[in-house]
């Protein structure tokens, strides 16, 4: 049989520095990249532009099992084309995270979902980033890391990025969206937000993105050591 493609799952709350880390190790290692957010925040999109109600399980399983959307790597980052628009910008709004959380708690879309997300394994290897690589989707990957960090520094760290955008945004409801969509993540029935048994946890509170990096790296060298065929 031939030899799968190595992976490694980056999984954690929102704004723990999950895309950063995923984007600097893809880098690196010259791997490919799975942003499974992205997936989730596209077949949201879509329950929109379609009229499916985000709590109507039959109707967005149907949309994700047909979900028509491409993903293309480019120097800027992974730009995203749904039923052939252009849709990398939209998809990061706020509206979009909320209803991608809301989407993500039921068991058939999450399972429509997951070969589409299984298929990003491709030689020379795999950085996988999300709520669920290490426990659900790759649980045999080669390393897994869960990063966190205070719902408080992880609010900041957006109103950080979205200010920098031009973004007029309240560090409140910052907060507040976070804390929902922990608790939402973290509580629904079926691959909710935990750290697999098997993965290193790291609390960024406090640590720069460098730092992170380093311990990140330090794991993941390590583990890949210990998995080499002999
Ligand atoms: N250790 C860190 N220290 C300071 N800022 C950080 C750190 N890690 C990430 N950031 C910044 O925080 C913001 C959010 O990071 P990032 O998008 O990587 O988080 P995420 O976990 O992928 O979130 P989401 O799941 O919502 O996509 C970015 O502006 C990033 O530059
Ligand atoms: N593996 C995953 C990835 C994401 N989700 C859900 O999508 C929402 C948006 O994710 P971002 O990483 O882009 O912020 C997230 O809040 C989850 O509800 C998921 O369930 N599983």
């Amino acid at each position: 049989m031939p030899e799968q493609a190595p992976v490694i799952t980056i999984d954690g709350p929102s704004g723990a520095g999950k895309g950063t880390i995923c984007q600097l190790l893809a880098t690196q290692f010259g791997w490919h990249l799975l942003d499974s957010g992205a997936i989730y925040r596209v077949l949201a999109l879509a329950a929109l532009h379609h009229d499916v109600a985000l709590d109507n399980e039959d109707a967005l399983s149907l949309l994700a099992a047909h979900l028509d959307v491409q993903f293309h790597p480019s120097a800027e980052g992974v730009r995203v084309v749904l039923e052939g628009e252009e849709v990398s910008k939209s998809i990061r709004s706020q509206e979009c995270a909320d209803a991608a959380s809301k989407v993500a708690v039921f068991p058939r879309v999450r399972e429509a979902l997951l070969r589409r997300q299984r298929a990003f394994r491709q030689k020379p290897g795999l950085i996988a980033d999300g709520r669920d690589m290490g426990t659900v989707v790759f649980p045999q990957a080669q390393a897994k890391i869960y990063l966190t960090a205070s719902a408080e520094e992880r609010a900041e760290r957006r109103f950080a990025q979205l200010k920098e955008k031009g973004y007029d945004v309240s560090i409140d409801r910052l907060l507040e969206e976070i804390r929902e969509r922990d608790e939402r993540d973290a509580n629904r029935k079926v691959a909710p937000l935990k750290p697999a048994e098997d993965a290193l946890e790291v609390d960024t509170t406090g640590l720069s993105i460098d730092q992170v990096l380093v311990s990140v790296l330090s794991h993941v060298e390590k583990s890949l050591e210990q998995t080499k065929p002999v």
